[in-house]
């Protein structure tokens, strides 16, 4: 049966990247998909907004929805201080296998929880089964027509926060237009938007940072 195309992404790390290294893990990846296979990660351009979010909230929990092969949890890990931690939501178990060895590799795996299900599911458990009381900082980066119901629950669920971050990925391709209004015209959110293209792509996209005013 022959490979996917994330196990081959995952076997190109494992021979060409620095076992240890999360930026050597991002830069091999980054390397494969821009000329090799095209493939959903952040990538390097959008992934430096994310970089300078994170390290601005450096957040103490943060929750990415979407964990894909893991690019990003290690992009998000390689920057979160002492003790902090990152809990990352998969719901399909051949990404979630790929993502697990990818953060492993990296050596990020004390900073990272991966969540195997649905976020709809794992939202509501995050208080009680992962003790988590509020997050800091939320990367939404799956299914787009999932980020407004997402965003809803984690505010019926009481995980934001005065000042809690969310950055969504793809707001312009493949766009999250309801995601977009919601938030904007939300009361409760102040927004800000990054510009940026498609990773690997000269295709126009942009990334949206929501504020939870409380
Ligand atoms: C054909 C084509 C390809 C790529 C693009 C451009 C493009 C560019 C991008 O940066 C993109 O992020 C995307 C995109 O579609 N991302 C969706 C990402 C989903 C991942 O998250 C997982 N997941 C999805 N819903 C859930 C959920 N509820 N609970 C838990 N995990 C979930 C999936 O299991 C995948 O691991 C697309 C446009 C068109
Ligand atoms: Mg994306």
């Amino acid at each position: 049966m022959n490979q996917s195309k994330e196990q081959r992404i995952l076997n190109f790390v494992l021979q060409n990247a620095v076992r240890g290294d999360p930026r050597s893990v991002v830069d091999t990846i980054d390397k494969y998909c821009s000329q090799k296979e095209w493939a959903m990660n952040v990538g390097n351009e959008k992934g430096l907004i994310l970089d300078k979010t994170v390290e601005e909230v450096n957040p103490s929990v943060a929750l990415e929805l979407g964990s894909y092969c893991g690019y990003s949890a290690v992009r998000i890990a390689r920057l979160l201080k002492a003790g902090a931690r990152l809990l990352t939501v998969e719901f399909n178990p051949e990404f979630a296998a790929i993502a697990r060895q990818m953060i492993e590799f990296a050596g990020v795996q004390d900073k990272v929880k991966l969540l195997e299900g649905p976020s709809q599911e794992i939202i509501p458990q995050l208080k009680k089964k992962y003790e988590v009381d509020t997050l800091d900082f939320v990367f939404l980066d799956h299914w787009k027509d999932r980020y407004t119901p997402d965003t809803i629950l984690l505010q019926e669920c009481n995980l934001l926060r005065k000042g809690s971050v969310l950055l969504a990925d793809n707001v312009i391709f493949p766009g999250a237009p309801d995601f977009l209004t919601y938030v904007r015209e939300s009361p409760h959110f102040q927004c800000t938007n990054y510009p940026s293209h498609l990773e690997y792509m000269q295709v126009e996209d942009a990334m949206e940072k929501a504020v939870f005013l409380g």
